[in-house]
């Protein structure tokens, strides 16, 4: 099992995370093998093959290795080598997978593993590591009309003996074909159904019909037989025949075949220039923390650990993982963790497959007492059958560090500005610095991938809450790819620096939420033997966005408590109780206990529910159904004054001062899910209405709109797609729009 973390985690969940519930959708316009997704007989799975080949083909060897598997074709789209749009279409979807952790070079060759599986090959073994070039390189892939004799010296240039030039060209022609208008003396024009001659009978099946058709004597193969052939530019005829047609006959045995590919388009993958070390190749953790994050919570007594445990089912057969219990220790690495106790028990959420694995997800929303902290946890998955399994990282225990981390909520990205609030530790008195990885197009329709940009800023001191630091810093005109930024907050330097890294940008809200600091006396650091006693329960509040009568600071006068009957987009549902015989909540969703609880922080907190309701003057609770075992009470049972305004009130013991929403409560649906295909349309992913229509052939708006209702409604269109139709969505320069809630739908030729 790989330790956690990785430098190969991005790349991981790439290359696993196929399809399903937090698929990383990469296989988009590859799967299933037959997708053309750019076209009639464009088979996008046999492009991305070719890309990687003619990547890899231009590598040199004089000194030493240059060259190779570099992801040059980036800046070589317009060279005589790589005719077609085949290439440019190829890194314009790689490009939005393109980061700091996953160069172009490592996700072309990747691009390997995905193509071929999707076509029923074999396993590629992948590693990553490879090296972006900055500029083109030489020219030199093989061109059909080159003689048997110069494509021998150009696969012994790429390191390829006579043998594995014949088995290469093999594997990489069983799919996809010869299209007319880029090759019209293989494949004259007008002579095919959608412009593409295919290269054996099964154009979208990774089998070894290439091999058998031929020396069966029937391969209607375009670069063996017909116009190829007195155009002198019967290429496959020349490499295949250039032993006598012995190795061949050798794949005629489809599992040899299978073995051969696997282990010629690995090394094709593999050419690199001397001084590149490739990892080890890419492996499914069985067990792997994700998107692990601090964050204090409001009053910065408690922080939330939010996250995923992704647990590989693969092997489990007829078992199944039912809960996972992560136990953590405290930042002195011991078990002091508060009345809650070092423990938090997950339950399964969502399932996701690969082409040869499956996994499921289980939710982290774990309270942690600030004055004691975290550094490391270790899990235990539990089975339906009894039987569990520990796992601790190799030994290591996984690590975790509350030193710095980015605090979400606090920060936030709008039009290309960029505000980061960062957490710090007041023991750790160094310097603290923003990170940012973000990418600017280039502008170059021949330059599909955009340039990765990296800049460094220091942050700025802030307010002290507690034991943690607020440091702030911004960062301006981040551009139309805004969305993609990386962040990474950094204290210290070198060996002894802790950093949270890798945060994505497009996790951001567009405004920058208010927090609910404790008093300023409370400041102090996590070191300190004699730490001040939480005197006072009235928080300061920083930058409040939410200001309602009565709200107090820690100056105003204290006035009689009464219930607030609206509150933002929410109004008083009145006071509900808790079924304490059932043990079911009221409100089933996220949970937040602290001092200075306010309905404010509360109703902040629980951002994006339909529901959510104070308890005990300092628990919070947020949900999208209340659960039928609560009953609605007369409102003076909610008698407990809130521990941070002691002007409202926040419900009682076992007593919900509920809040439902202003707006409209859709029945739930069941998981909300991307879906890769709906027959006989494929997603091929999410796109942008700006500056005119991405579709023009038809609308059907439609108060009850679903994927399968557009898709019928677009028979007979190439295209279909849905969106929201609120006005209010095209503002230029935002993101890309991520439908998730359709009411209209578009369809086009
Ligand atoms: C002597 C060496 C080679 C020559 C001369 C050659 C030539 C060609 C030509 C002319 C096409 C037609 C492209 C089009 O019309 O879009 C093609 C397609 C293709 N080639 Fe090669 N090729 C060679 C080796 C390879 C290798 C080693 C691989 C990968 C392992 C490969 C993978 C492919 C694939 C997958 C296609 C289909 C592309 C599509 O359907 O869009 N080729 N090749």
């Amino acid at each position: 099992d790989p330790t956690w973390p990785s430098q190969v985690d991005e790349l991981e969940e790439i290359m696993y995370q196929v399809q399903g519930y937090r698929s990383r959708q990469f296989g988009g316009t590859v799967i299933p093998c037959s997708s053309e997704a750019s076209g009639p007989g464009r088979h996008n799975a046999a492009e991305w093959l070719r890309a990687a080949f003619h990547d890899m083909a231009t590598t040199t060897i004089f000194d030493g290795r240059a060259g190779g598997l570099d992801g040059s074709l980036q800046y070589e789209l317009t060279s005589s080598d790589n005719i077609g749009p085949a290439f440019n279409t190829t890194l314009k979807f790689m490009a939005d997978y393109y980061t700091s952790r996953s160069g172009v070079a490592d996700l072309i060759a990747l691009g390997v593993y995905y193509a071929v599986r999707s076509c029923g090959g074999p396993v590629v073994p992948y590693a990553s590591g490879r090296v972006d070039a900055t500029q083109a390189g030489p020219i030199g892939v093989p061109l059909p009309q080159n003689s048997a004799f110069t494509f021998q010296q150009q696969f012994t240039r790429m390191g390829f003996s006579q043998t594995e030039m014949i088995q290469v060209v093999a594997c990489g022609h069983t799919i996809g074909g010869v299209h007319e208008t880029e090759f019209p003396e293989i494949v004259p024009v007008g002579t095919t159904a959608d412009g593409e001659a295919t290269m054996d009978s099964t154009v979208d099946v990774f089998d070894n019909k290439i091999v058998t058709e031929y020396i069966a004597g029937n391969t209607t193969n375009p670069m063996v037989v017909g116009p190829s052939v007195k155009a002198t530019r019967n290429s496959d005829f020349k490499v295949f025949n250039s032993d006598g047609n012995a190795t061949m006959a050798a794949l005629v045995d489809p599992q040899a075949f299978k073995d051969v590919c696997a282990t010629v388009l690995r090394k094709m993958i593999e050419v690199v220039p001397d001084g590149v070390v490739l990892t080890d190749p890419v492996q499914p953790y069985a067990v792997k923390p994700v998107d692990m994050q601090l964050t204090l919570n409001p009053g910065a007594s408690t922080m939330q650990l939010s996250g995923f445990i992704r647990v590989r089912t693969t092997d489990f057969g007829a078992d199944s993982a039912e809960s996972v219990l992560l136990t953590y220790k405290d930042r002195s690495g011991g078990d002091d963790c508060g009345s809650l106790g070092c423990t938090y028990t997950a339950s399964v959420l969502g399932a996701t497959q690969g082409f040869d694995d499956t996994f499921v997800w289980f939710p982290i929303d774990l309270q942690i007492p600030t004055s004691s902290g975290i550094s490391s946890f270790t899990l235990t998955v539990n089975m339906a059958s009894g039987a569990s399994e520990a796992y601790d990282n190799n030994g290591n225990s996984y690590p975790m560090q509350d030193a710095i981390f980015m605090q979400q909520p606090q920060s936030c990205l709008l039009e290309g500005n960029l505000k980061v609030v960062a957490a710090v530790r007041n023991d750790l008195d160094l310097p603290v610095n923003l990170h940012l990885s973000y990418k600017t197009p280039v502008g170059d329709p021949n330059r599909p991938v955009p340039t990765l940009n990296d800049d460094t800023v220091e942050m700025t001191k802030g307010d002290c809450v507690g034991l943690y630091t607020f440091y702030t810093a911004s960062y301006e005109d981040l551009g139309a790819l805004d969305y993609a930024t990386k962040i990474d907050v950094i204290t210290g330097s070198g060996e002894t620096a802790s950093r949270d890294d890798f945060k994505a940008a497009s996790g951001l809200g567009a405004n920058c939420a208010a927090f609910n600091a404790p008093p300023a006396s409370l400041c102090s650091r996590a070191d300190d033997p004699d730490p001040p006693a939480e005197t006072s329960s009235v928080p300061v509040t920083m930058t409040p966005t939410v200001t309602s009568p009565g709200t107090a600071t820690s100056t105003a006068a204290v006035e009689t408590p009464y219930h607030r009957e609206t509150l933002g987009n929410y109004t008083l549902v009145g006071c509900n109780t808790e079924a304490t015989a059932t043990g079911v909540r009221a409100l089933g969703g996220a949970s937040y206990v602290y001092d200075g609880m306010t309905l404010e922080s509360c109703m902040t907190n629980c951002t994006g529910f339909y529901y959510w309701g104070t308890e005990y003057g300092r628990e919070c609770y947020c949900g999208n159904k209340v659960d039928a075992s609560s009953t609605n009470v007369t409102l003076d049972e909610c008698n407990i004054v809130c521990s941070g305004d002691e002007t409202e009130y926040c419900g009682a013991g076992d007593r919900l001062e509920l809040y439902v929403t202003t707006g409209p409560i859709p029945t739930p649906t069941g998981t909300l899910a991307i879906k890769p295909t709906v027959t006989p349309y494929l997603r091929i992913g999410c796109y942008e209405e700006l500056p005119t229509r991405a579709l023009t052939g038809g609308d059907f708006p439609n108060d009850a709109m679903t994927l399968e209702l557009c898709a019928s409604s677009c028979a007979g269109f190439t295209y279909f797609g849905t969106e929201t139709l609120t006005a209010t969505w095209f503002v230029p320069g935002t993101r890309p729009n991520t439908a998730v809630a359709a009411t209209g739908s578009r369809c086009t030729d």
